[in-house]
């Protein structure tokens, strides 16, 4: 047996499934009713457990296609009920299987939406999967002990940069934690991109003359990479930027606006966006536990373009005169709603009508020689 025992003392005993190794880490939960294979590979979570409100997870096993990175960074799984005969044409492995190969620690048996409760309640929590035989007394101490790590971009982010080949537009996508859905959503586009780490910096960024610059997401606290910050507020105005969650969050920052940890955050496929430009509502797919103040972007050239329909939140921006947009929602789904995969068409365009305009400036300087 093992036990789920959180930093104000709440317990949960239940079965343990996946990997049998004892795990600490912040519990956030989601509400997706399918993707758990998506969802427990997004790197995003790294540092996290994972607690699904819909009771039964595995269903449909795991398969080798849905991955949103080849090793996940979650750091435990909290389910109700975890499927041990999943059925479906995709199936490769159960989900315990699939855990216990990534080490990655399961609890099953635990009502998930009393968690969520508590969760909603007090806010995201420290907690501990371990042992049932351990006293709380002393896993209360251990969990009091140990801090959360701040450096996930870091344990995530490419190592080296590497090449996607393609024959259209050249995009540099800086890696802080990227789902592998927002190169698909590129890829797709036959553009090359080349993928490059957390802290590379504008000038070598700009010596590789990319036609635009994609921010992706990643786990944590965006004021723990101050390196990306410094390197996008030199590129803003130089080359067109998109931004997807963290990415969006770092843009913020760097355009002197500000950010702050959300009492639970977002996590789930059926998220409403309004976008304010538009007046249309998108349903879309959101894990973050961090968001950009609204009031904070008035002293800055960013114009705020779209909110949450659930709390007012910031959910996109957009420069007041450079191409530059970004959301804190994802666009790239995976798992979730394709609602508002047109942004990477919309980032695309922008960039073709960039290199008219430069085109264009360098037609009119030739004249006037
Ligand atoms: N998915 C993401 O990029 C998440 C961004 C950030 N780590 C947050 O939790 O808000």
């Amino acid at each position: 047996m093992k036990q789920l025992v959180l930093e104000d003392g709440t317990v949960f005993v239940g079965e343990g499934f996946g990997s049998d190794c004892q795990t600490i880490g912040e519990v956030v939960f989601n509400t997706g009713m399918t993707g758990y294979q998506e969802v427990i590979s997004d790197p995003s979570y790294c540092g996290q457990m994972i607690t699904f409100t819909y009771p039964l997870v595995g269903n449909y096993g795991v398969n080798r296609d849905d991955f949103e990175t080849v090793n996940p960074a979650a750091l435990g799984v909290i389910v109700k009920e975890h499927c041990t005969f999943p059925s479906n044409f995709r199936n490769e492995e159960t989900i315990d299987e699939f855990l216990q190969a990534k080490n990655i620690p399961g609890i099953s048996g635990v009502d998930t939406r009393k968690l969520t409760k508590i969760i909603r309640k007090h806010g995201t929590m420290k907690a501990m999967i371990t042992s049932a035989d351990r006293s709380i007394s002393d896993v209360l101490r251990e969990l009091e002990s140990t801090p959360l790590a701040r450096d996930q971009v870091q344990q995530v982010s490419t190592v080296k940069p590497y090449v996607v080949p393609g024959r259209g537009e050249r995009i540099v996508l800086m890696d802080f934690g990227m789902k592998h859905g927002i190169l698909r959503e590129f890829t797709k586009r036959h553009c090359h991109v080349t993928v490059v780490p957390y802290h590379t910096t504008a000038e070598e960024i700009l010596r590789l003359k990319p036609d635009g610059v994609m921010l992706s997401n990643g786990p944590g606290d965006p004021k723990d990479v101050p390196e990306a910050i410094a390197t996008i507020r030199k590129l803003i105005g130089q080359v067109p930027v998109f931004g997807i969650c963290l990415g969006h969050q770092l843009i913020a920052l760097a355009s002197g606006a500000d950010t702050s940890k959300m009492k639970f955050g977002h996590r789930g496929i059926n998220q409403p966006v309004k976008d304010l430009e538009t007046g249309r509502t998108y349903i879309t797919s959101q894990n973050h536990g961090y968001a950009v103040n609204t009031h904070s972007l008035e002293q800055t050239d960013l114009r705020l373009t779209q909110v949450s329909l659930n709390d007012d939140s910031v959910e996109g921006v957009r420069h007041a005169q450079f191409p530059l947009f970004s959301v804190q929602y994802h666009p790239e789904s995976s798992p979730g709603p394709e609602d508002t995969s047109h942004l990477f068409d919309e980032f695309i365009t922008m960039i073709n009508t960039e290199q008219k305009k430069t085109k264009e400036d360098s037609k009119c300087l030739s004249v006037q020689i």
